[in-house]
């Protein structure tokens, strides 16, 4: 599988195009192909003498599956916009965040970014046994603070979550926390600090109303301090609230690119909304 080249400004490898005019890009994607290989995808265990057979031969063994799950997407985005992202299941949508953070080389095509995207997703690693509290020191230094920057904010990062809303549990292991109290308190940690390029994957759809409110606050004050953001979700009302730019994904392709209320009614068309 070929390695994708991630670039950062430092590396001028901005197409010129791309360079010219007032609008700064920050994430370009051009004809980006993700593909994954699926080990143990067909039926049957299949006998270890055939497994050795094949490693000897060189073999790939019969069970290998590739799924194409992005195909050919291109579109750049500016810096202080907001893009959502949407598709029906299993369009590519976390696919191509995902790429886009340098989690997944691309088979085929390029990606250029701005500085380092920060990709929130409801996965965002943070560690089950330790507590609330220690997490968001960990994640806030981990996201390149400095100590005191950490302590500056700590105060703020556990007021937005909402953790202590119902009781002391930002002392407790997260282990012990909701999915919902989880994902807030990782919306909470990354929202903490500005991002170049930040993209969350369905965080809005977590929380309650409140905390959708104050993450949609929040958002917008990143875009502000004009950084981009990407949001991926299934709930056209936050891309609307939130969003001026939506890019449709239909099957691992671009199906469509441009402002939030085009994009989003030509989509509740096709999904008989
Ligand atoms: N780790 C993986 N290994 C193999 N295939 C995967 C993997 N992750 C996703 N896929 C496949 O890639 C395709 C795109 O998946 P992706 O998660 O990007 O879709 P999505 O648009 O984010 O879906 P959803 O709206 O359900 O979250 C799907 O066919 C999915 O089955």
């Amino acid at each position: 599988m070929a390695v994708a080249e991630q670039h950062t400004p430092q590396d001028s490898v901005l197409p010129p195009a791309a360079r010219t005019g007032t609008r700064v890009p920050t994430v370009i994607v051009d004809d980006v192909h993700i593909v994954y290989t699926v080990h143990g995808a067909g039926t049957g265990k299949g006998s270890a003498t055939a497994a050795l057979a094949r490693l000897v031969m060189r073999k790939s063994s019969p069970n290998v599956r590739r799924v194409h799950a992005v195909r050919g997407v291109t579109f750049t985005a500016y810096r202080g916009e907001a893009i959502g992202i949407i598709g029906s299941n299993g369009s590519g949508k976390s696919t191509i965040l995902r790429a886009i953070a340098g989690l997944l080389p691309p088979e085929s095509g390029k990606i250029y970014t701005d500085g380092q995207p920060s990709l929130l997703g409801v996965n965002a690693a943070l560690m089950n046994d330790l507590t609330g509290e220690r997490n968001v020191i960990l994640g806030g230094l981990a996201m390149g603070m400095s100590q005191e920057e950490v302590r500056q904010r700590y105060q703020g990062i556990v007021e937005f979550s909402g953790i202590n809303e119902k009781g002391d549990f930002i002392s407790l292991p997260m282990r012990t926390y909701s999915s919902g109290m989880a994902a807030r308190l990782r919306f909470s940690i990354a929202a903490a600090k500005n991002h170049d390029v930040l993209m969350i994957d369905e965080a809005l759809a977590t929380g309650d109303r409140a905390f959708q409110k104050r993450s949609e606050n929040r958002i917008k004050e990143l875009r502000k301090e004009a950084g981009t953001v990407f949001l991926v979700s299934h709930n056209n009302n936050s891309i609307r609230d939130t969003c001026d730019r939506v890019v449709w994904l239909e099957k691992g392709e671009l199906l469509m690119d441009g402002p939030t209320d085009e994009v989003i009614k030509a989509y509740e068309k096709h999904t008989g909304k």
